[in-house]
């Protein structure tokens, strides 16, 4: 025994193959050096056409340069965990510490209360010690539905977590439990006057057992106060709501916290969190550890790129080497202190001895009235809540604006990502969904960059600066919309205008050009396809690639700016959990949703006419003049206007062959032609 005490409970391998990444890394490198070489030598003289556009070019590929600069310091060095849960029991069963369990949910038409308590009981079911689990619900659609599915939820635990711990299941989700369940009868249960908080089962009480008379699991449901008149601050607001009624119940050290679709689908992930919070030599520094965002689900080829597994298979562990990975709102457990606001010193140790101990000897019912106070909404005014304390307000991803600021207090975040995925939750299934998220976190994550919480600042001399670098992926998606727009509309008018802007193809430094696109290229599919994507699924991704850059990352660019002007304010749209039979039909099938008008889709018609009109008029300029060999000049031009019809497929599909309510409507099908040979029009005057 003595000698396993002093053994980690935790590792840390490196990743294999690194120089391989390297050498990929160098001949970009290279490619990219000549490109501007031969950008900078071959710069159209003044009277020659095509100079601006040109140097347009030059300013989009320096920047897509410098993105994939960032892309690289990311991949660096990426790090993988594991733990050694064994040597925790061994230590520590007797003297584990509480766990505090955070749900969120608002909305119960598009977040159903099926799938709510489904999350709920599935944190529930932790292998763990009950009297130490506390779960909390926060309701910000203050729903009856909601409440009732709780009540229901409260009682169905008694069977539901012996039979879970019997019979050792996995996931701990009642799903199908919950599907053919009944609504409740009867008159409403739920009077307003208790419509704050109520302690559903309060762990401390005798009679709070299971069938087999084991302890339960505290369940505690909160629906905050809410009044037009004071922000409510969307999840942010919730979560803090949730930290001050959980530490007068039950004060937990540990805090985890998960979306309401966010379900545990491993029962052991307290005990791997605790594994880092719990090491003797590393621990103590430990802020949060987050596990990747896994989802149920996906279809084979993903058309919506929703998986994000380059991201949480590669890009985190990378976030992870470089100094530790963000902080990406659920399926992550954070330690009390650091998430209200204390800072990391080097003296610091938790005592887990003290924070096991339950010190609340109030009643049920005492401990629901002092906790409504906490919970109204007019707690917050003239305190540190949302600024220094607590999640940060005013961004639509408080999750990352919080993660950058407890790094920049002194604390190490950790990233885990066990084989047995921690949490699956729901990835969106429309197109327009997809992108709306997207907007969302651009946004947000831009602001954070323009703002004094960007990591060059506020991290500056506090974190290292690959880990700023790191941070710039995200925090720069929105500003990637500019390069992107001008390299998809502008080399193809100039091919309609008869400008040429790439070398011949005759001549070597169109290698360059050729080699940077094939290699890179040829990279991102092998390790699309290494962490588990399909070919088509790469090029599925490839596609939500561009049309997150032209529409989410452009509304969320502009958005950022109209609120810096104070022409806007910014909401939290919630993403939308369940679908009609019919689209999840269309999903299932990968068949592309449009259905509805929004801008989004016109500026992606819009784009993808202009595409086609410059390629066919491309075309015809080779074929008339076949003797003079233009086709040499414009070669690299075509190929890249083809790309970008081939890829466009399916929304020509949609516009023009699709007769199904979810093709693209008539209305966004005259605006971009109109708006696309108006482009054209303007192009070759
Ligand atoms: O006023 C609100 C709005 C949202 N939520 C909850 O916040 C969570 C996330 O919302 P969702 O619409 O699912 O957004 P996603 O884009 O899926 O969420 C990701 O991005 C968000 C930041 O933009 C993070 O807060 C999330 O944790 C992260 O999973 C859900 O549980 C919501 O119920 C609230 O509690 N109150
Ligand atoms: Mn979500």
């Amino acid at each position: 025994m003595a000698k396993d005490d002093n053994l980690p409970l935790f590792a840390t391998k490196i990743a294999k193959g690194r120089i391989l990444f390297q050498f990929y890394s160098l001949l970009i490198f290279v490619g990219i050096c000549f490109i501007f070489v031969y950008r900078l030598s071959h710069i159209p003289a003044k009277e020659e056409p095509g100079r601006w556009a040109w140097m347009g070019l030059f300013f989009s590929e320096l920047w897509f340069s410098f993105y994939w600069f960032v892309t690289t310091v990311v991949r660096w060095n990426p790090i993988y965990r594991n733990t050694f849960k064994d040597r925790l029991s061994h230590r520590y069963e007797k003297a584990l510490p509480g766990i505090d369990i955070f749900v969120c949910t608002a909305d119960p038409v598009i977040e159903p209360p099926v799938m709510v308590i489904n999350t709920v009981l599935s944190v529930m079911a932790y292998d763990y010690p009950p009297e130490k689990l506390n779960v909390y619900l926060s309701d910000d659609g203050g729903s009856d539905l909601t409440f009732y599915a709780m009540l229901e939820a409260s009682r169905f635990c008694k069977i539901w977590l012996p039979f879970c711990k019997k019979f050792k299941v996995e996931p701990r989700s009642p799903e199908a439990y919950f599907r053919t369940a009944v609504e409740p009868l009867g008159e409403p249960v739920m009077a307003k006057e208790w419509s704050t908080v109520k302690i559903l089962i309060d762990g401390r009480e005798s009679e709070a057992v299971d069938i087999q008379g084991q302890t339960l699991p505290t369940l505690v449901y909160l629906s905050r106060e809410k009044r037009p008149q004071y922000h409510h601050h969307f999840k942010a607001g919730a979560m803090n709501a949730l930290i001050r009624v959980s530490s007068r119940i039950s004060n937990s050290p540990i805090i985890l916290n998960v979306d309401c679709d966010m379900y545990s689908n491993n029962s052991m992930s307290v005990r791997d969190a605790l594994c880092f919070f719990m090491d003797e030599e590393k621990g103590n520094e430990v802020g949060f550890i987050q596990f990747p965002q896994g989802f149920e689900n996906l279809t084979k080829n993903d058309v919506y790129g929703g998986s994000l597994n380059v991201l949480m298979e590669l890009e985190m562990p990378g976030f992870d080497g470089n100094g530790g990975p963000c902080y990406i709102g659920t399926g992550c457990f954070h330690r009390r202190e650091t998430l209200s606001g204390q800072e990391y010193s080097k003296i610091y140790k938790a005592d887990w001895k003290r924070w096991s101990n339950r010190s609340v000897e109030d009643s049920t019912s005492v401990l629901e009235e002092t906790c409504k106070v906490l919970a109204s909404c007019s707690y917050e005014e003239n305190t540190q809540w949302g600024k220094e304390m607590g999640l940060k307000y005013d961004c639509t991803v408080e999750d990352v604006l919080t993660g950058v600021a407890i790094q920049c207090r002194g604390w190490r975040s950790i990233y885990f990502n066990p084989e047995r995925k921690g949490f699956l939750g729901v990835a969106p299934t429309t197109l327009l969904q997809s992108l709306v998220q997207h907007k969302r976190w651009s946004e947000g994550d831009f602001h954070i960059f323009a703002s004094r919480h960007c990591p060059f600042v506020l991290g500056y001399k506090k974190i290292p600066l690959k880990l700023q670098l790191t941070y710039c992926m995200n925090l720069l998606w929105a500003a990637n919309c500019l390069a992107t727009l001008y390299y998809v509309i502008v080399p193809s008018l100039c091919l309609l205008r008869g400008i040429s802007l790439f070398p011949e193809i005759t001549n070597s430094w169109v290698l360059a050009f050729v080699f940077v696109i094939i290699v890179h290229r040829a990279y991102s599919l092998g390790e699309f396809v290494w962490f588990g994507g399909t070919f088509k699924g790469w090029w599925n991704d490839q596609r939500m690639w561009l049309y997150k850059r032209t529409t989410s990352y452009f509304f969320g660019f502009l958005d950022y700016i109209l609120k810096r002007l104070g022409f806007t304010n910014s909401a939290f749209v919630i993403t939308t959990k369940v679908a009609d039979d019919d689209v999840s039909q269309r999903y299932e099938q990968e068949v592309m949703e449009f259905g509805t008008s929004s801008p989004m889709f016109t500026i992606l018609a819009t784009l993808a006419l202009l595409n086609v009109l410059c390629f066919v008029s491309g075309l015809k300029r080779v074929i008339a003049d076949v003797e003079t060999l233009v086709w040499e000049q414009f070669a690299l031009q075509i190929l890249l206007c083809g790309l970008l019809v081939f890829i466009n497929l399916p929304i020509y599909q949609g516009l023009f062959f699709r007769k199904d309510v979810a093709s693209l409507p008539t209305s966004v099908a005259y605006q971009s032609t109109m708006f696309a040979l108006l482009a054209c029009a303007i192009a070759v005057y």
